[in-house]
């Protein structure tokens, strides 16, 4: 994940080539496809992901492989044939997990997801140790009160989120009812720790659907400066 001037935007869920092409237009830089999601309403299979992820890089846009998984075997199939590189481990996967893909598969990233649930981060614990074992990055997500993980809408507290920092030494990708409105994390676009932004519930309209225009914006508002371009 290089090349930025601002934050880098990923957005999560896309189910076809139509939508993953969307979200290139509208200016998003990585694009999640979920796969080992069983029961969620985007997830893929094997078949699908490697399809969808050759269309995301046919329209310039990187494909990130999110997963519940920790079963390291069944990720290594689905990594190799889809070719993707980057990794998005969503559920409380060890640190062992990060180590043995980091190992198995030469080059790829890892983000791992830290949940925050009332100010707390669930994995605090083992911070450092996924860092040892080679996290690439994190993704800082809400849990609700009731334990919902995963594209809750719910925002994080800028507070919460400043207060866990001191404790990563890799950047972090923020996620958590992520909309156009960046208050709270204007000083830290474009530096070293705040790599991008993950959003699913702010990229779609009410019915559902990816809104490019809701998109469009949410790039806009997460650069240093205003970005003619997007
Ligand atoms: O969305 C889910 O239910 C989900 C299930 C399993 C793995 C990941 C899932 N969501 C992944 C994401 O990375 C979302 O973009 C992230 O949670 C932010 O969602 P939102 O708060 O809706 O913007």
């Amino acid at each position: 994940m290089t090349g930025r001037r601002g934050a880098l935007l990923k957005v999560c869920g896309a189910t076809s080539a139509t939508e993953v092409r969307l979200l290139a237009e509208a200016g998003a830089d990585y694009v999640g496809l979920w796969f080992g999601v069983t029961g969620g309403p985007a997830d893929l299979t094997v078949d699908e992901l490697v399809t969808l992820a050759g269309e995301a890089r046919a329209a310039g846009i990187h494909p990130v492989l999110v997963t519940f998984l920790g079963a390291v075997d069944a990720l290594h199939e689905a990594i190799t044939r889809s070719g993707i590189r980057h990794l998005q481990l969503h559920a409380y996967q060890a640190p062992g997990a990060v180590a043995a893909l980091r190992r198995a598969h030469d080059g790829l990233s890892v983000l791992k997801v830290l949940h925050l649930r009332d100010g707390q981060c669930l994995e605090e614990r083992f911070i450092g140790a996924y860092q040892r074992a080679g996290t690439t990055m994190f993704l800082l997500d809400k849990t609700t009160a009731t334990g919902r993980v995963g594209s809750t809408g719910h925002r994080l507290d800028p507070a919460e989120v400043r207060a866990l920092m001191p404790r990563l030494s890799v950047p972090f990708l923020l996620a958590g009812g992520v909309s156009a409105d960046s208050g709270g994390y204007h000083d830290l676009i474009g530096g070293p720790s705040l790599h991008g932004v993950d959003v699913d519930t702010g990229a779609r309209d009410p019915l559902g659907g990816f809104d490019s225009g809701r998109i469009s914006s949410i790039a806009r508002a997460w650069q240093p400066f205003p970005d003619p371009l997007r």
